[in-house]
């Protein structure tokens, strides 16, 4: 049972017994069947920092369908360089890690600081997982289109190539993990599920010390076999392999340091890395395992479609935005008119108060004690209620009358008429006062809205959008490429088999010529198996 093998080979005290661990450097190591590499002419133009193909051991576990192994490819080189990449450019923006949540960075770079004499012993350890290109989420297990980062090109095109040269030529890098493990860590059981498309294969990069690797069966129940991970080894989980249990529960001292090896690879173009850099990845490597986890998340043109319902999205979202901002534009020209039209009222409307003030003064003498003595609460009052224009609330404010007029004796002995006439002209201002406070919030309020819609419509039409469709046009670019290739590699086998018709041909020519019979034996074999080169 799985629980049982991790549990038994974690175990510090009794130390396992290894005899049983699959060793792939063994030369008699049973249960294994030798493939070869699909020799494609692409590792001359860039080899990654990996050995010729020719060059390579390739495994695949019999009792395990699709689980390949790759005794390390790379070249001493290639280890340098992949283990300085893990170390010092995937740990930092625009990946996340795991200590992005510990708030210790205080916005310099792990690998800035982690030598550092005081931060050697807490920070440096502190590092334990990177994920770049589609971030995986822990909690979630699930990947997500608004948490991502590109793939590092160089990380892409390895995986490429090494899926090529397993005969995987669709495989496409679009997430991955890198592990960093000190000489106590270890990664409990699991599968690999969170991807959309688990028939492409999983490429598990290992650098450093060395590993258990445990790998049971579908259900946690199922037997488990151990294998030795050593740096460079690359094992790849395909087929029914990819959705197996597995896990390490041990790291143990590498026996070798194959980064510090001299190898003569005749390339030219070995990938570079800076020297500096490497004496501090040196000294980190020599107590720690890299493990470089790179998945494909989507199934064949998904990317396409995704890409496609996004544009879709982006225009309806475009359309919609801009109707709306139509709309308060129309509700806002309409304000600015009712704004002018009141403070042209309001104007009239004070002057004839102020008018009647005059009068009332003079009819009934100062009146002002008496209103100030009879004061108690407001007679107008205002409520407020909502109007919704597309989305946006506005206030509207609104002035009424509460209970009864308490002066209602006022100006009874003289001047009532023209106090009456005050009082409803002044009733009339406040009312228009109200109005017009009412209409300058809205205003303000729709102002503001219509700015921010309008920078939206923008940021829609002249960025999101032209973005959607560069990446459409690039998928498309990228899926013709590769249609056309196809069409060259078939073209290729056609003249093959052309010219290998013909010289079959011109042979039994020359044989009928000599005079033999060829009816009995047919040398021109129409169902020849498809020449591979
Ligand atoms: O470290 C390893 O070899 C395995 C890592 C792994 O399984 C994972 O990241 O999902
Ligand atoms: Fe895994």
């Amino acid at each position: 049972m799985f629980r049982d093998s991790f549990k038994y080979y974690k175990s510090r005290n009794p130390v396992p017994d290894y005899s049983d661990v699959i060793d792939l450097e063994c030369p008699d190591c049973i249960g294994v069947r030798k493939i070869e590499a699909h020799v494609t002419g692409e590792q001359i133009e860039n080899n990654f920092g990996l050995k010729l193909m020719n060059k390579w051991s390739i495994y695949e576990l019999l009792d395990i369908p699709g689980l390949i192994f790759i005794q390390n490819p790379f070249t001493p080189n290639g280890q340098r360089y992949w283990i300085t990449k893990c170390l010092k450019d995937y740990s930092k923006e625009p990946y996340k890690l795991n200590i992005d949540a510990h708030n210790v960075l205080n916005n310099e770079t792990w690998w800035n600081i982690c030598f550092q004499a005081e931060k050697a012993k807490t920070l440096l350890p502190k590092l334990r997982w990177a994920t770049l290109g589609y971030h995986h989420n822990w909690d979630t297990k699930l990947y997500s289109e608004n948490s991502r980062s590109d793939m590092p090109t160089e990380l892409s095109g390895l995986t490429s190539l090494l899926a090529k040269a397993l005969g995987f030529s669709d495989f496409k890098a679009e997430a991955a993990i890198v592990n960093y493990y000190r000489m106590n860590s270890t990664l409990a059981g699991h599968t690999d599920h969170s991807e959309m498309n688990i028939t492409a294969p999983l490429f598990s990069i290992s650098f450093g010390q060395t590993a258990i690797f445990l790998i049971g069966g579908l259900k946690h129940e199922d037997p488990a076999n151990a294998i030795f991970l050593r740096s460079g080894d690359v094992v790849v989980m395909s087929k029914s392999s990819r959705l197996r249990y597995h896990g390490v529960p041990r790291i143990l001292a590498a026996s070798k340091a194959p980064w510090d090896d001299n190898y003569e690879d005749n390339c030219e173009d070995s990938p570079a890395y800076n020297l500096d850099d490497w004496h501090k990845a040196r000294t980190y490597i020599a107590e720690a395992r890299i493990n470089l986890n790179v998945r494909q998340v989507l199934k064949p043109g998904q990317a396409q479609m995704l890409m496609k319902s996004r544009l879709q999205g982006a225009q309806k979202g475009h359309g919609l935005l801009k109707k709306k901002a139509d709309a308060l534009q129309m509700r806002f020209r309409m304000i600015l008119g009712k704004i002018i039209e009141t403070k042209t009222l309001m104007g009239e409307v004070m002057k004839e108060a102020a008018f009647s003030l005059a009068e009332a003064k003079f009819a009934t003498g100062d009146f002002n004690q008496v209103v100030l003595q009879n004061v108690t609460k407001a007679q107008i009052k205002i409520r407020s209620k909502k109007d919704n224009v597309a989305g946006v609330n506005l206030p509207i404010f609104e002035s009424y009358q509460d209970g009864t007029d308490t002066y209602e004796l006022a100006g009874l002995a003289r001047g009532g008429q023209q106090l009456a006439k005050l009082k409803k002209n002044y009733q009339r201002a406040v009312k228009l006062l109200v109005e017009l406070a009412s209409l300058q919030t809205s205003f303000i309020t729709l102002d503001e809205v219509i700015k921010i819609t309008n920078r939206r419509v923008n940021a829609i039409e002249h960025v999101i959008i032209p973005r959607i469709e560069r990446t459409l046009a690039y998928i498309i670019s990228e899926l013709d490429e590769l249609e056309r290739e196809e069409f060259y590699r078939l073209k290729k086998i056609q003249d093959k088999k052309k010219i290998a018709k013909a010289k079959a041909e011109a042979a039994r020519a020359v044989l009928i010529a000599a005079g033999h019979d060829l009816d009995a034996t047919n040398l021109l074999d129409e169902s020849d198996d498809d020449v591979l080169f």
